[in-house]
């Protein structure tokens, strides 16, 4: 028999903090999560998916908007009262003190004295990183989440298919509308900005960054004078470029990092702000992927792609590389694909959560790595080394000119 006490006591004082590194930290966090699961009734795991995520998202949703997290942090972000939140905010007492209980409920602050909260990690960030609070807002609150309510059903439909053709998606099935996911990305500037810093955060909390994984040092040492150093295609807000640019700073000459998106996705991206050199070292190019690179952008050393053949059903995805391989120096210039591998037992649970999610915005999928092998050779293409970090949810894919 299992002592709950023992239990519980062996679990107290743990925090993200308590592991000597992150990968210690992720396997410890999927064992406990793992037990949970065990632990769990069926009817305690319906209410988790049933109950839990609508209301929580939404209270959240609530009190960001609310300014509860920001107004906290303006405050000092000491442990406050509901009754004090509702008085920087101005908002209903009884509302800010219902929606306090709730994620105190789902542990996301902490109850330290009656009606009284202590900030964890989380609502912290909230007011600290205006990107992460972001997360709850466009693109997950108003496209993310509402487009799976039609998922069931748009399978259903079409008998059960595994979906492939983009124009003819959840997508569409949900808005009602012939547009595709970045099309309607592109057509409201907040959405639009909610994107990309949801990209963003991907970016910074979702994964080892790129720049720990393959040796960048090999990209500086063997630059060709006059030509790009890194070109990121489908870039978003340039966040991998300047992960790039915090590790070489010395090295990277004017415009030699070339920032490529569409040009709705780039209209209000500032990659220069802490940067008081003109020109400075990222160059910022609307470029439609589905068309040649242009002539400042071939060549280059390395063309860097993010999360971005995830996009893609196969027939695209070849299209996009067979567009690109034109502009590569063989033997000089390297493709570098930073994107999730589907491992053929036990994959990560991240991977799995967001093949789902291509699947249902863009009838596309997270990839094996046979079937990344086979889409890059059907393009001309060959992987010269899979580097694949310890318990990260993204590996980095080297390619060259075959
Ligand atoms: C999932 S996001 C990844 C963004 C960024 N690489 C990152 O990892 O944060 C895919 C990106 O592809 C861009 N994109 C979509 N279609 C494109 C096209 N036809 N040409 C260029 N970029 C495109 C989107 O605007 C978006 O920024």
């Amino acid at each position: 028999m299992a002592s709950a006490d023992q239990l519980i006591a062996s679990l107290q004082g743990i925090d993200a903090k308590s592991f000597s590194s992150e990968a210690e930290r992720i396997r410890a966090r999927d064992a406990v999560f793992e037990a949970l699961r065990r632990i769990q009734s069926p009817w305690d795991i319906a209410w988790d998916h049933c109950w839990v995520s609508g209301a929580i998202n939404a209270a959240v949703k609530t009190l960001i908007d609310a300014g509860v997290f920001r107004k906290w942090a303006e405050a000092g972000g000491k442990p406050i009262t509901s009754t004090k939140l509702a008085e920087l905010t101005g908002a209903d007492v009884l509302l800010i003190q219902r929606m306090m209980r709730a994620i105190s409920g789902q542990h996301l602050v902490i109850e330290v004295g009656l009606d009284t909260y202590a900030r964890t990690p989380w609502a912290a960030a909230l007011a600290e990183d205006p990107s992460f609070a972001s997360i709850y807002g466009g693109f997950y609150h108003e496209l993310n989440n509402p487009m799976f309510r039609t998922l069931p059903a748009f399978l259903k439909e079409t008998g059960f298919r595994n979906p492939t053709d983009v124009s003819r998606c959840n997508l569409q099935y949900w808005l009602g509308r012939d547009i595709t996911l970045f099309q309607y990305i592109g057509t409201n500037a907040k959405l639009t900005s909610d994107f990309n810093d949801a990209m963003e955060c991907h970016s910074k909390y979702n994964l080892t960054p790129w720049v720990d994984i393959y040796p960048t040092e090999t990209v500086v040492e063997a630059a060709k004078e006059g030509r790009p150093l890194v070109v990121d295609v489908g870039g978003g807000k340039g966040h991998d470029l300047k992960k790039f640019l915090a590790r070489h700073r010395d090295r990277v000459p004017p415009g030699s990092l070339v920032l490529e998106d569409l040009p709705e996705i780039l209209k209000d991206v500032v990659v220069d702000d802490d940067l008081s050199s003109s020109p400075g070292p990222i160059a910022v190019r609307p470029h439609d992927f589905f068309t040649p690179q242009p002539e400042g952008a071939r060549g280059a050393r390395v063309y860097f792609m993010h999360n971005v053949l995830h996009d893609w059903p196969d027939e695209a995805a070849r299209r996009i590389l067979r567009t690109l391989a034109p502009a590569m120096e063989k033997g000089y210039s390297r493709l570098l694909i930073h994107e999730s591998l589907v491992s053929a037992e036990r994959p990560l649970a991240r991977v799995t959560v967001s093949d789902i999610t291509m699947m249902a915005c863009l009838a596309a999928a997270e990839r094996s790595e046979d079937q990344w092998r086979d889409l890059i050779a059907s393009a001309g293409l060959r992987i010269v080394k899979i580097w694949r970090p310890v318990q990260s949810v993204e590996s980095i894919i080297e390619v060259e000119v075959a």
